[in-house]
């Protein structure tokens, strides 16, 4: 049963309640049994019924204990066929996040010391034509 396959069109007919089919890294789950016990509520389920739940579920960090749950509800692979969204990639929750917020860092960081030396280029230069009248 697990090794079924299923197109995008055979999954978007799985969004009802008791019968609820998501799709997470092109893997097929049917999480009708899930829906009430999810303990981030049955609306973000049915949100994603009948999709691609990868980024949501990725998104919010499940633990491993959800990932063996998920397995646990296998019933298919998606097969991908033209004209499909394209799969999503994800890169982890901070990767994008982490080296803008880097270089923005170093920016910030540069402006502070050209400052200070300007500041303290301007305090020597007074001192100095102070000093010499
Ligand atoms: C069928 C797929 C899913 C399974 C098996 C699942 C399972 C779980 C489990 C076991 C938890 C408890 C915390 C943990 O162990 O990480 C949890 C929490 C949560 N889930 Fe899911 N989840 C699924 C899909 C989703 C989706 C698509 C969303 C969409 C945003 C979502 C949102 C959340 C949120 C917000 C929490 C935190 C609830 C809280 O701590 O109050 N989940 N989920």
């Amino acid at each position: 049963m697990a090794d079924q396959e299923f197109t995008y069109a055979d999954v978007s007919e799985h969004v009802s309640k008791k019968d609820l089919f998501l799709v997470v890294h092109d893997k097929v789950y049917n999480a009708s049994s899930f829906v009430d016990e999810h303990p981030g509520g049955e609306e973000v389920l049915l949100d994603v019924g009948g999709q691609d739940a990868t980024e949501a579920f990725e998104d919010v960090g499940h633990s491993d204990e959800a990932r063996e749950i998920l397995d646990g509800m296998l019933v298919g692979k998606l097969k991908r066929q033209e004209g499909d969204p394209k799969p999503k990639s994800y890169g982890g929750p901070t990767a994008a996040t982490t080296s803008d917020g880097a270089s923005s860092g170093v920016a910030l960081y540069a402006v502070i010391l050209i400052g200070g030396v300007l500041a303290f280029g301007a305090y020597k230069y007074l001192q100095s034509s102070q000093e010499s009248h």
